[in-house]
């Protein structure tokens, strides 16, 4: 039995653009009211996905949500027709009508966090799909997230799914972007690495002070509890505050893990030395004969600035083959020479890391989504493989029909006002409708119920 790590990628919805929601996220603060490209958008993921699955990678697709969200609208008050309550809401508060169309479902990293079989008690993969309690464009997500992988992962013999976290602070949760798994082979006994900003209940703890942290500690351990994991084969580590404070949002902003290789900034953890000797703890527990790398990337060569208008570490890093392994990073990379001189060396070096794929992603970028954002982690054993939606697999045969659907059904030009044009509810809707009869997903949106 061979097992493998899949990749699920959020597919770009019809509404795309930038309006400036998250605070912390200096992409999206810093490109507020710029025109976006819903079209060159989806096109940007789905040739990432469709090189993965050239590549040999299994790559999935999860479908996006239905925008503007008209039954938020209704639960805040608004009445009438969709074209009159989308009216209304421009007039009376664009940023809430700005929020509930907000496509930001397409970062699938944020949708849930993903236990594999062979970490388990029960021996099936769990998925608790994130509250995203921080931002309130993106706690809106959660519902329909959890029906799409339902929709994607149905069969009950393999697949567990857990709901949110309560949606309050104390248990903010983002999902796998605060979390990695380490293990020398996909199919083996693992670490679960969960990173936190913040304890809620412990108001001693340092935390950042300009920015949210968004994960607590407390929600890594409930997920750590509800998806049945071994005490000793989890790890939790803090973040460093000053990182969040400049603008590391998420973990997964400088930090990236795979089998047993953990890449990462200097300044990524409150305390690199006890995240160090935890992992190594947790790893001799695992069994493994193999060695835990750390590659740390010192501030000397790459400054957290740096990585931030990079990306440098929302890299994929994916394995080739036992003893190869890629760097899939988005082009704003090459325009940091620090980044690219630090990657160039890297390479050459006997480091686990062989190669560098380079993907142009700024529709997502300038919003503060790279490679790993648009991604979510799902480690598959052939027979987990075999049930789960086989629609919803990149091949030369979806990719095409996804690439003509976007064709088809998305704009190549949206600003904020455009958010209130009933026509482009009709479009978003009529597209979905479409995509959940190409991917065999059910009536998984409020508007088909
Ligand atoms: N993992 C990457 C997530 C990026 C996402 N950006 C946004 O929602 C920006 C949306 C906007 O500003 O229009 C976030 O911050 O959660």
């Amino acid at each position: 039995m061979t097992t493998i790590e899949a990749n699920f990628d959020g597919l770009v919805g019809p509404t795309h653009n930038y309006s400036g929601l998250s605070f912390g996220n200096v992409a999206s603060t810093g490109n507020t009211s710029k025109p976006s490209n819903p079209k060159a958008a989806a096109k940007q993921g789905l040739e990432k996905m469709k090189a993965l699955a050239d590549m040999g990678f299994v790559q999935g697709v999860l479908a996006p949500h239905e925008r503007p969200h008209i039954p938020t609208l209704r639960k805040l008050g608004f009445i009438g027709s969709d074209s009159g309550i989308l009216e209304q809401a421009l007039k009376q508060a664009p940023k809430l009508l700005a929020a509930v169309s907000s496509a930001s479902c397409m970062w699938t990293a944020n949708a849930a966090t993903v236990s594999p079989s062979s970490d388990t008690k029960d021996g099936r993969i769990h998925f608790t799909p994130a509250n995203l309690v921080n931002k309130f464009h993106r706690s809106i997500e959660h519902e329909v997230t959890g029906r799409i992988l339902k929709a994607t992962f149905s069969d009950e013999a393999h697949f567990a799914h857990h709901p949110t976290l309560p949606s309050v602070e104390h248990f903010g949760d983002e999902g796998a972007a605060n979390h990695t798994r380490f293990a020398s082979e996909y199919g083996g006994k693992g670490i679960e690495f969960f990173v936190y900003g913040m304890s809620a209940f412990n108001t001693q703890n340092q935390r950042p002070q300009k920015f949210p942290a968004r994960q607590t500690l407390e929600a890594s351990q409930a997920i750590a509890r509800n998806h049945g994991l071994d005490e000793q084969q989890v790890v939790f580590a803090q973040q460093n505050p000053n990182v969040i404070d400049k603008g590391v949002f998420h973990n997964d902003v400088i930090a990236v893990g795979n089998r047993n290789v953990h890449f990462y900034h200097q300044e990524a953890f409150l305390d690199s030395a006890k995240m160090q000797s935890d992992l190594q703890r947790a790893w001799r527990f695992t069994g493994s004969t193999q060695k835990l790398h750390f590659v740390e990337v010192p501030s000397s060569e790459v400054s957290v600035q740096e990585c931030i208008q990079s990306y440098l570490f929302n890299s994929q890093l994916l394995s080739q083959s036992n003893d190869e392994m890629i760097l899939v990073v988005p082009n704003e990379c090459q325009a940091q020479p620090n980044v690219w001189g630090y990657l160039q060396r890297i390479v050459e070096n006997d480091s686990p890391i062989n190669q560098v794929k380079v993907f142009d992603l700024k529709q997502s970028m300038s919003n503060g989504g790279g490679p790993a954002c648009l991604r979510l982690r799902v480690v598959l054993t052939d027979n987990e493989k075999n049930a789960l939606n086989q629609n919803t697999l990149m091949n030369e045969r979806l990719f095409r029909t996804l690439n003509h659907w976007v064709e088809q059904h998305y704009r190549d030009r949206l600003v904020e006002s455009d958010l209130s044009d009933p026509q482009l509810l009709q479009e978003s809707r009529k597209a979905l409708d479409e995509l959940t009869q190409i991917l065999k997903l059910g009536s998984v949106y409020d508007f088909q119920r």
